[in-house]
């Protein structure tokens, strides 16, 4: 008889996920996903047309490890000024013998985390070994969560940040401990910036090509629908392109899929030494955000909390 499923709550999930370890662990699950060692499909994703979103399902199964697990996320195009949040999320994890779920989480604490660490690990691999300036491009959750991952992780000399009004970038400056220079436009966020990360809402182009510094690395996480963009066409075609999964990016990627730019590697193939970091180009990650890394992270939330609560 199967135990009853515990429910993990965001503040949990939150006291029990630290980078490091959640690191170590989807840098393993990226190279075994482009090993082929993992069953996961492109997220099936349905339309909520009356609140201009969608739910999208990101089942996935690693069966050597004995991990199934499927997220659901909505995420929404919000409107400016909107007080909503443009993404909801759950992590369901199950049995795969019995077919039983394990445990229901809070996905906003793994999703934050997890995105931003797959940009950690692309920058590792990807950006020059003397990078000294990151630009943020956004001031939402990821925002948040990509400036404490790059900054636990590497040492930059300055972090700017851009968002379309002052006061966010300002706001966003004051939620932090370290220093941030806040920006009034994206061309004064970028210009001679090492690595750059896209984590805004937009629908159209935002990072163009012409204010990019050759040799730059830029993780773009937004524009996650084949319509929306985040890069123009310039930076897409001119950089050396690696995504998280090949065939989500060209299913899913407005900036792959309408600039026409080639995908080069998944960073996987990186990882398992298959296709080379090209850190002497300008290179782009284009994150889609896949249910491994969700299976990953909740294992590990799962671990972490069963070690907890065990009785002596
Ligand atoms: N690749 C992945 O794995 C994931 C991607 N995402 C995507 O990342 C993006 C950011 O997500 P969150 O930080 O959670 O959202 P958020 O709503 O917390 O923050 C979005 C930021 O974009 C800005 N923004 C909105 N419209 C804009 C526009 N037209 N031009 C420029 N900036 C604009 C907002 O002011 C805000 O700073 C979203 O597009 C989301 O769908 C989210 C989760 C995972
Ligand atoms: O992987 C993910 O959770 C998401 N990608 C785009 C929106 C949410």
């Amino acid at each position: 008889m199967a135990d009853p499923p515990v429910t993990i709550s965001e503040h949990e999930v939150e006291s029990l996920l630290q980078y490091s370890e959640l690191t170590t662990r989807l840098e393993k699950a990226l190279g075994k996903f482009s090993r082929g060692e993992v069953v996961q499909p492109v997220r099936t994703t349905v339309p909520l047309q009356k609140h201009n979103g969608f739910l999208g399902l990101m089942p996935t199964y690693i069966e050597h490890d004995g991990v199934l697990c499927t997220k659901l996320v909505c995420f929404y195009k919000r409107e400016d000024g909107s007080t909503l949040p443009s993404t909801r999320a759950t992590v369901v994890l199950l049995d795969p013998e019995y077919g039983s779920v394990k445990a229901v989480m809070d996905g906003e604490v793994i999703t934050g985390m997890r995105t931003a660490a797959v940009s950690a690990i692309s920058a590792k691999l990807l950006m020059r070994p003397e990078a000294e300036v990151l630009a943020i491009l956004g001031t939402g959750k990821q925002a948040l969560s990509h400036y404490n991952v790059f900054t636990e992780m590497f040492s930059f000399k300055e972090v700017r940040v851009w968002s379309r009004t002052k006061d966010r970038a300002e706001k966003f400056m004051h939620s932090v401990t370290g220093p941030v220079t806040p920006c009034v436009s994206v061309e004064e966020a970028v210009k001679g910036a090492d690595v750059i990360v896209t984590v805004t809402r937009c629908t159209e182009p935002v990072l163009f090509g012409q204010w990019v510094k050759p040799g730059a690395h830029v993780a773009a996480v937004g524009a996650c629908r084949p319509n929306w963009r985040e890069l123009d066409d310039v930076l897409m075609k001119e950089a050396v392109v690696y995504t998280d999964s090949r065939q989500g990016a060209t299913t899913e990627s407005g900036d792959v899929i309408l600039s026409g730019a080639e995908v080069f590697a998944e960073l996987g193939d990186v990882i398992n030494g298959t296709k080379p970091a090209h850190r002497e180009k300008t290179t782009v990650f284009k994150s889609l955000g896949m249910g491994v890394e969700d299976a990953v992270s909740a294992e590990l939330v799962f671990d972490q909390w069963k070690a907890k609560n065990s009785q002596p």
